[in-house]
Formats: C-alpha cells, sequence, structure tokens
C-alpha cells in the first residue's frame, strides 16, 4: 500500500505479536515532550512493543510531583475513613452520570464474580483554580449520558488536593496521545481533535485486607474482577502493596509489582477497537492478599463522547479484518459502565 505522501505504508495490522509476557516493561518518558523528533519517535517505539505484546508497562521520569500524589491520597484515605452513612449520600446509583461513592461489592467487574472487594469514589473533568493549561470549564458540554456534575462530600482538604491529581495526570496524559499516534505510524496530531474536552474519569480506590468470606469460586478473594478497562488507555498509581495482575496469553498471572515513583500504563477497550486489537487491552484484576490496606487511583482516558471508535485503515487488512462495529466512545464507556453497576442498581 502507498501513502498519500507517496512513501510504503506499514500495515500494522500484519505486525507479529507475542503476548506470551512473563513481566511488564519499564518505559522512561523523559523523552515524552521532547523538542527533538528522533527521540519522540524512538519513545514511541518503545511504546509500540509494549503495546503490541503486553498492553502494560510502567511509566518512569513522569513529572508528576510526588506531593500531588501524596496529597491526593492522603484526602482518598480520609473519605474512605468516613462512616457509611456519610459516603452513601454520595451513592453512584444517585447520579446518572456514573459519579460519586461506590460502596464494598457494589461493583461486579467480572460477569462471573459476586462483586468486587473495593470501595471507589468517581469524578470526571471539572476546572481547577489556579486555572490550568487545558479548558477551563467544559462542565456545560454534551458528554450525551454522561455529561454532569462531579459530587463531592462535605470533607475539608479533600477536593482541592484531588483535583490537583487529577489536573496533573490529565495533563501529562494528553501529552501521550500524540506518543500513541506516532507509534501507530499515524500524524502526531491525530487524536487532537478527538480529545478537546478530556474525557477523562478519575477513581480513588480502597480495597480493605480480604477474609475468606470473600473467597469466589476459584478459591481467589477478588478485590477487582477479571476485566479490561473501557476507555484508550489508563493512568494507574498504586501503593506499596502487590496486588495487581495482568493475564498474558497463556492465562498466566503475571503481577505488576508496585515500583515506587512509577505509573502503570494499561491499554483500554477503546484503543484496541481503534487499532482492531493491534494494541492490547489486556485483562487484569487486583487480589489483595496482604492483610493490609491497599489504595490505588486509576485515571482512565478516553477521546471525546461523540467520537467514532472506527478502526484505523493500517490495523485492517484482509487476514485481519474490522472486528468491531462502530459506536461513538460515548456510547461504548456508558454501556460498560451500565454492565458494571447493573448487579447493585436499586430496582
Ligand atoms: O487497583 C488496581 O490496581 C487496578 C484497578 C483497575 O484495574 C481499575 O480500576 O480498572
Ligand atoms: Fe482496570
Amino acid at each position: 500500500m502507498i501513502s498519500s505522501s507517496g512513501s510504503p505504508k506499514m500495515i500494522i495490522a500484519n505486525r507479529q505479536s507475542d503476548s506470551t509476557f512473563e513481566e511488564i516493561p519499564v518505559i522512561d518518558f523523559a523523552d515524552a515532550s521532547s523538542s527533538n523528533p528522533v527521540r519522540r519517535m524512538a519513545l514511541a517505539e518503545k511504546i509500540r512493543d509494549a503495546c503490541v505484546n503486553v498492553g502494560f508497562f510502567y511509566i518512569t521520569n513522569h513529572g508528576i510531583p510526588e506531593d500531588i500524589v501524596t496529597d491526593a491520597v492522603e484526602a482518598g484515605k480520609k473519605f474512605f475513613a468516613l462512616p457509611i452513612s456519610s459516603k452513601m449520600d454520595l451513592d453512584i446509583h444517585k447520579a446518572k452520570n456514573f459519579k460519586g461513592y461506590t460502596a464494598l461489592l457494589g461493583e461486579n467487574t467480572d460477569p462471573a464474580g459476586r462483586g468486587d472487594l473495593h470501595e471507589g469514589f468517581d469524578i470526571g473533568w471539572e476546572g481547577h483554580q489556579p486555572p490550568r493549561s487545558i479548558g477551563q470549564d467544559i462542565l456545560s458540554r454534551n458528554d450525551g449520558g454522561m455529561s454532569g456534575t462531579n459530587i463531592w462530600p462535605d470533607l475539608p482538604g479533600f477536593k482541592d488536593p484531588v483535583l490537583s491529581y487529577y489536573h496533573s495526570v490529565v495533563e501529562f496524559g494528553l501529552k501521550l496521545f500524540p506518543l500513541f499516534a506516532l507509534a501507530l505510524d499515524l500524524p502526531e496530531n491525530f487524536f487532537e481533535d478527538k480529545t478537546t474536552k478530556p474525557a477523562a474519569i478519575m477513581r480513588l480506590l480502597h480495597y480493605p485486607p480480604q477474609s475468606p468470606s470473600t473467597l469466589d469460586n476459584d478459591g481467589n478473594e477478588i478485590g477487582i474482577g477479571a476485566h479490561t478497562d473501557y476507555e484508550c488507555f489508563t493512568i494507574l498509581w498504586q501503593d506499596t502493596i502487590s496486588a495487581l495482575q495482568v493475564q498474558n496469553t497463556e492465562g498466566k498471572w503475571i503481577d505488576a509489582v508496585p515500583i515506587p515513583g512509577t505509573f502503570v500504563l494499561n491499554i483500554g477497550d477503546q484503543l484496541a477497537r481503534w487499532t482492531n486489537d493491534v494494541f492490547k487491552s489486556t485483562v487484569h484484576r487486583a487480589i489483595n492478599k496482604s492483610g493490609q490496606e491497599r489504595y490505588s487511583v486509576p485515571l482512565f482516558f478516553g477521546v471525546d463522547y461523540d467520537v467514532l471508535l472506527k478502526p484505523i485503515p493500517s490495523c485492517i487488512s484482509s487476514e485481519m479484518p474490522a472486528k468491531y462495529e462502530v459506536v461513538t466512545a460515548g456510547e461504548y464507556v456508558k454501556r460498560r459502565l451500565q454492565e458494571t453497576y447493573t448487579h447493585s442498581a436499586k430496582q
């Protein structure tokens, strides 16, 4: 195939992949915003290898200040320590846009499971003072079923650090879309007009120590059941307790052991759909057998909710025809969230 520029175009769809990984790669992001295109491309190639084979990697040198992370995590701990009645005032089932508090067992990520042994607090886009480099107030945007404001607890010292973390990680995450585009042999700005209003959902998660009464049918205690993420990619902060596991194509669970100072990035289903599964949205779960409290903070990055998830032409070929029906990102995410919360929805 020849591209419009006349140069031979690589059929990414025919790229070989091997997802029998035994460990999760670590990628240094110091060059993420390098002014040198050769350095950006070198980083994009590492990202491509990790996305094609594993779907997960650690990020070092992300540039997000440690105190921003610590303050948000401490705020989360204070929130989860509130009485259950205060947390239930913010019950996620009361909001139509999946924002607020999820109680223990309120979510069932793996349809075969009985509910996940974690509690969570979800927020979406919201402006922040002082203004940051990305748009201030886009709450009035039309996000279809996902639109609406965040709901906040009446807890001094909570909202500000949580929003600071949200904005720092969103700012960092938006810099990754051009790298993913490069990794797919697309123009660097391919996602620019598709990510104008960060469809970024952040969750504070708390996994209590698990007890034998939370064993599932296989004898495992599940903090979050086996699942793939719904958006393009997830940037996850985890504390020092090893609980996250990633499944390779042989069915083996590989521990994503915490590495201090890093984030874990994983590909989600939106990017798997864009790339016709060339980039792997890999199944993962968390089991907290440590006997201690565990905290983590995933931030899910999607494209704008009105954007169609259409396969990128170089990711389809006669051997790899398009696999997925084309839907908008918003429809897709909402459908997946509805499935996740159905089991605990009040009738
Ligand atoms: O807490 C973790 O380590 C993983 C969380 C996760 O997979 C999710 O929220 O989608
Ligand atoms: Fe996940």
